[in-house]
């Protein structure tokens, strides 16, 4: 097995360009995926894409590859409706912006079906001429009116099935072991450790 494994390697001569601009999300990609992956972070300006979210994933690392003529990751976390066919999905933060909980709440006034799901999209591209692979990490749940602590995005209205908490209430390792998120990054760290990439990155 290990010698398949060494076989199939892809030797990587750069680090993996994690696009963001948020450092808080650079630390946590870090710390899931260990020291093994060599990276490091940057803020791209990329055009506002639309579309389902995956393809809006595949194209972002697509674009990013080119800029970084290299290997990198991208990230973005969509809030599906079920009654509205995935919307607001990756428009989320605006609508956050714009009509915030309430308004969110609203959307849904004249649906029965309160569903949604959070989805967390990675995707990994090698470079500008590699198809890019995606990972999905996908928690369902419901829109409920706002309760707990309002210090991140859209937890408070988000109530993930089989807990009567939204993410809001609930303890972060809690949130952490379930959360569209982990699941995502679970998925990513499989990858990168069938793949056998072999990086060898002397900074
Ligand atoms: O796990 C989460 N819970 C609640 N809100 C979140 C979560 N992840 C992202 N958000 C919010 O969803 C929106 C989109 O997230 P994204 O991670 O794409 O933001 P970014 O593009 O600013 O880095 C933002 O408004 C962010 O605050
Ligand atoms: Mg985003």
């Amino acid at each position: 097995m290990a010698a398949a494994a060494a076989s199939r390697a892809v030797l990587v001569s750069r680090p993996v360009t994690f696009v963001t601009g948020n450092a808080k999300k650079l630390e946590e990609v870090k710390s899931i995926l260990g020291q093994s992956i060599p990276f490091q972070s940057l803020k791209l300006d990329l055009p506002e894409l639309q579309g389902e979210p995956e393809e809006i994933s595949k194209e972002k690392a697509r674009l990013a590859a080119v800029q970084v003529n290299g290997p990198v990751l991208v990230e973005d976390r969509c809030l599906c409706f079920n009654a509205l066919k995935g919307l607001p999905g990756p428009y989320i933060k605006w609508f956050l912006q714009k009509i915030g909980h309430e308004g969110l709440n609203n959307l849904l006034m004249a649906y029965e079906d309160k569903s949604a799901y959070a989805l967390c999209a990675f995707s990994f591209a090698l470079g500008p001429d590699v198809e890019p692979v995606t990972f999905l990490g996908k928690t369902p749940g419901k829109i409920v009116p706002a309760r707990g602590p309002n210090d991140f995005g859209w937890d408070p209205i988000f109530q993930p099935d089989g807990y009567d908490q939204t993410y809001a209430e609930m303890p972060k390792e809690e949130k952490n072991k379930i959360s569209h998120r982990s699941r995502a990054l679970d998925m990513v760290k499989s990858h990168f450790a069938e793949a056998g990439y072999n990086f060898s990155t002397s900074n």
